[in-house]
């Protein structure tokens, strides 16, 4: 189980406001400069030559913008945008259904590209470079394909794990945006935006307060906000930062954004092996958490905050981490570390 508040994943109950808070176009979404600029001059070269953009990756980790930036490829294109997903796409058959639908120019954006079947991406390969799919009807001996002629379109496919597409689609792309996490000034911009869709008033200091805690992640810092307004309006609250720290603290929202699971973790770590290093399966069955959710949502968080590292002897503290952990004095097992 992961911490529903700062889980980068989106929960179901979540999409309808996350539709909401969704930028539209490019000028309006925050943050990521660079993608944002090889953006604007990918899809105006295309407008200028009157052509479909080229096929756009987006590789990032969750809750940072992608499927925001595809919805925005679309607006800005002006072309309809069809939605697929990976996990949809199970057998060649149901890409071959998809991209005969393709009506010219659309643009087809496939979620979790790198959860497609196998047969599907060869069949993939040959829509991208080619606009055409062989289709194979029969069996045996009695087996052909038919060639198809796809109306030109632009496929934006999203990933959060590029490393596991295999490298003949990636190539195809013409173009990778890599989303990195957000800056808390970024952050705060975001949360600014939100906050006035959302129509909560909240004072500058306390929204830079939970850009601080959002992880570097849009969806995390919408989510925290939609905490905040709760809060607010439940205790009539004054917006500004003691509010913000007050509705934080009621959601165990540390000051450093790590939540029960995170400090349970590096807690461990600290105190239980005495600054590590400590196995992943040893660290989970002490704290009672599954492994997986520990190295693939706790852990890069914690890495990236400084406060622990990895090693292949295991994981350790660092100084930091013993530090937030309060077990200082624990901190000669550090020593060459
Ligand atoms: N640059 C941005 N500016 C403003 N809001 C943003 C930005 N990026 C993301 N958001 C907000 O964060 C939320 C999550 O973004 P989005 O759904 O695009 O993430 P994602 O990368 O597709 O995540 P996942 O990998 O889980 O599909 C959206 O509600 C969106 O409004
Ligand atoms: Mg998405």
């Amino acid at each position: 189980m992961t911490d529903p508040l700062t889980d980068p994943a989106a929960t179901p109950d979540e999409l309808a406001f996350e539709g909401a808070l969704r930028p539209t176009s490019l000028a309006e979404f925050v943050g990521q400069p660079k993608v944002r600029g090889q953006l604007e001059v990918l899809l105006q070269a295309a407008r200028l030559q009157e052509r479909t953009p080229d096929h756009i990756l987006l590789a990032g980790p969750p809750g940072l913008g992608k499927t925001t930036l595809a919805t925005i490829i679309g607006a800005e294109t002006g072309r309809p945008i069809r939605y697929s997903s990976g996990p949809a796409i199970q057998h060649a058959g149901d890409l071959a259904a998809v991209l005969s639908a393709l009506v010219p120019g659309e643009v087809l954006f496939v979620d979790e590209i790198h959860r497609m079947a196998r047969s599907a991406e060869e069949m993939l390969y040959l829509a991208m470079e080619d606009f055409r799919i062989d289709i194979m009807v029969g069996k045996g001996a009695g087996a052909a394909s038919i060639p198809l002629e796809l109306a030109p379109f632009t496929l934006v496919g999203a990933t959060t794990r590029s490393g596991m597409l295999p490298a003949p689609l990636r190539d195809r792309f013409g173009f990778t945006a890599h989303l990195e996490f957000y800056e808390p000034d970024d952050l705060e911009r975001v949360l600014a935006r939100s906050a006035r869709l959302l129509d909560v008033e909240i004072e500058r200091a306390a929204l830079a307060e939970l850009a601080r805690r959002s992880r570097g992640t849009p969806r995390i810092a919408n989510r925290l906000l939609r905490r905040v307004r709760d809060w607010l309006l439940v205790h009539a609250g004054s917006s500004d930062l003691d509010g913000v720290r007050a509705a934080l603290e009621l959601y165990d929202v540390d000051e450093a954004g790590l939540d029960r699971i995170d400090r349970a973790v590096l807690h461990a770590i600290a105190h239980r092996f005495r600054g590590g290093p400590v196995g992943l399966s040893t660290l989970a069955a002490a704290i009672g958490e599954e492994a997986d959710t520990i190295e693939s949502v706790v852990e890069p968080f914690l890495v990236r905050e400084g406060l622990i590292g990895r090693t292949p002897r295991g994981r350790v503290a660092t100084p930091a981490g013993m530090r937030h952990a309060g077990a200082e004095h624990l901190d000669a097992t550090l020593d060459g570390v």
